[in-house]
């Protein structure tokens, strides 16, 4: 964090000492203040917007949206005609009743009042799916994000803080600039703190007051500039601090572990009774949460992806017998993996962790690699970090955990990096030239590039506009198209992992030519077993593709085709 903030940057360096507050100096007697509001049960005239009878909703269908203290808020669900779903987001209403509204000063504001409809419409929701049957159910909507015409928060009345956890992802830094930017010259909005060093900043570390002029051009650089960490949520000491600092609206911009964070300290700041928002921003470029369309950053690790495939190409093609072999970030998911090799049309062997594969035998691995040799002389292999680990743990036996506690994986690239040299000189006695290549941090250790940079914006500004309409307990994104408001049990309740039963990777499958490694009988049992899962949660019987088969149909010829 330090070093950040006294590097290159003059602009920022210089301001250092004026923005750096300790965290026990910030602590104000605003909690006893705060704590008077009383908890309740939620109003029927939610300040959410539902103008119920315009799309058949009523009020006798909304379910209950209160909380019973003890972490286990009920889903808002809303139901309306022809199987229509609302999957809602909470609101500060829901809990504080009468609290005064206010115009949205955007109606005043030259760059948005020539905007015809700038204001999201009350009933505006977004479909989960877009691909149905004339008979089907209308299914789960999400709230349309965007500025409200009423909104819940005074300007001169807001504290917002920001706050970045988990693993670094290419535009960490446009978000922070975006919002502060959106906050302060859309709302009018001028403290905003920056939150040290991920969620134990909150208690330990010290803030950073972020302005306009702070935060200009952080978003040219790589990493956060606010720092970011694992472990060390205390929930309890988290939601201390923000009533100590007297702070209304909480950004936190995370992973499935930080969103997990964020709806702890939702339902502990709406136990309590307080009024502030709490909005999540999703972050990982390992694309692993779910209901959105991608996470910021993605695209950008996929292009970074593209150099060191494209160099490992240029290797393995420039020798006899030359292998590139690149790993590549995804832990649990191989959504980078799978998409560079689409991306680059040089990869003739992708691994992921959905997709089992073996090593010996025919139609494993090393077999293949002898047949693309003998074809072609060369060949790139490009494989997620999490892939394999089931053949790794056979061997080495690891337990440990990050600070967060997630399982540390073994290094797959240089043990199977190891592996297929030993097979060709041992076994094949066949030279072969293997040049492994692990630009992991790399990828995601750089600024966003031009369209990540637009989606962080998109994503900051939609936040914003939730957190003053008065919505809490939500992540914005991208469903469809179309930036959504999504209830934080959405996001965490699975992660996103790429479906090998779905055309994506039957795309895959056809531009490298790998073997599916389906048919082998030391595949491992268990890990069938996930995909069967993921399989049957992901693809509905009834879901119709492109060709008029339905999903199932294609499933069940794919199976036998492995076979
Ligand atoms: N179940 C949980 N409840 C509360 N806090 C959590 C939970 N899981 C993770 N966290 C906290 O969220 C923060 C980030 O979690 P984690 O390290 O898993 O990264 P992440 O947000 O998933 O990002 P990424 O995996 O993309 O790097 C950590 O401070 C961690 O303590
Ligand atoms: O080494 P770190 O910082 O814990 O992060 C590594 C992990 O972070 C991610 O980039 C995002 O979760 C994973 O792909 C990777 O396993
Ligand atoms: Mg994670």
């Amino acid at each position: 964090m330090d070093s950040i903030f006294s590097s290159n940057s003059s602009s920022i360096s210089c301001l250092k000492p004026r923005f750096l507050e300790s965290s026990k100096s910030a602590i104000t007697t605003s909690r006893n203040l705060s704590s008077s509001i009383c908890f309740s049960a939620p109003t029927s005239d939610s300040g959410s917007d539902s103008a119920f009878s315009m799309i058949g909703f009523s009020r006798a269908s909304m379910s209950n949206v209160n909380g019973n203290g003890n972490g286990n808020i009920k889903p808002k669900i809303v139901n309306g005609d022809f199987g229509y779903v609302l999957e809602d987001v909470p609101h500060l209403t829901d809990y504080i009743p009468d609290l005064p509204t206010y115009s949205n000063p955007l109606q005043d504001n030259p760059a948005y009042s020539v905007v015809k409809q700038y204001f999201v419409h009350v009933d505006d929701t977004v479909p989960q799916k877009i691909v149905v049957h004339k008979d089907g159910p209308r299914g789960i909507h999400f709230r349309r994000a965007g500025p409200r015409q009423k909104v819940y928060f005074e300007s001169d009345e807001v504290h917002a803080c920001i706050v970045t956890c988990g693993g670094l992802c290419p535009g960490l830094n446009t978000v922070i600039r975006e919002l502060v930017c959106g906050l302060h010259h859309m709302y009018g909005v001028k403290r905003v703190l920056g939150i040290d060093g991920g969620y134990r900043g909150f208690y330990a570390r010290n803030t950073i007051n972020l302005t306009p002029k702070v935060v200009n051009d952080i978003h040219k650089r790589g990493g956060t500039i606010l720092g970011t960490s694992r472990g060390g949520h205390d929930t309890a000491k988290i939601v201390d601090s923000i009533q100590d600092r007297g702070i209304n609206q909480v950004y936190i911009i995370g992973g499935d572990g930080t969103q997990k964070g964020a709806s702890v300290i939702f339902e502990e700041i709406r136990r309590r009774g307080l009024k502030v928002a709490v909005a999540g921003i999703p972050k990982t470029i390992d694309n692993d949460i779910p209901v959105i369309d991608k996470s910021f950053g993605f695209d950008t690790a996929v292009e970074e992806a593209q150099r060191a495939i494209n160099a490992a190409h240029v290797e393995a093609e420039s020798i006899e017998n030359g292998i590139g072999l690149v790993k590549l970030m995804g832990r649990n998911s191989g959504f980078i993996a799978m998409y560079a090799t689409l991306a680059s049309r040089d990869v003739d062997c992708c691994l992921i962790p959905e997709s089992p594969f073996y090593l010996e035998g025919e139609g494993g691995l090393f077999d293949y690699i002898e047949k693309r040799l003998k074809e072609n002389g060369h060949m790139v292999i490009v494989i997620a970090e999490g892939a394999g680990q089931e053949l790794l743990s056979q061997t080495i036996q690891s337990t440990q955990q990050d600070a967060s506690g997630n399982k540390l994986l073994q290094d797959v690239g240089l043990w199977i990096s190891q592996r297929i040299k030993d097979y060709f000189s041992k076994q094949k006695k066949m030279t072969i030239n293997l040049k492994y290549i692990d630009p992991t941090y790399m990828i995601r250790a750089i600024p966003g590039n031009a369209s990540d940079n637009v989606y962080c914006t998109l994503l900051a500004q939609s936040v914003v506009h939730g957190a003053m309409a008065g919505y809490t307990g939500f992540t914005s994104g991208l469903v469809n198209g179309r930036q959504t408001y999504i209830p934080f049990y959405r996001i965490i309740e699975k992660q996103n992992k790429v479906v090998i039963t779905d055309r994506m990777w039957a795309r895959l499958l056809s531009s490298t030519n790998q073997p599916s490694f389906w048919s082998a009988k030391d595949c491992i049992e268990d890990k069938k077993e996930d995909i069967a899962k993921v399989k049957e949660e992901e693809e509905p019987e009834n879901r119709l593709m492109d060709n008029g088969n339905c999903a199932s149909d294609i499933v069940a010829k794919k199976e036998v085709s492995y076979m």
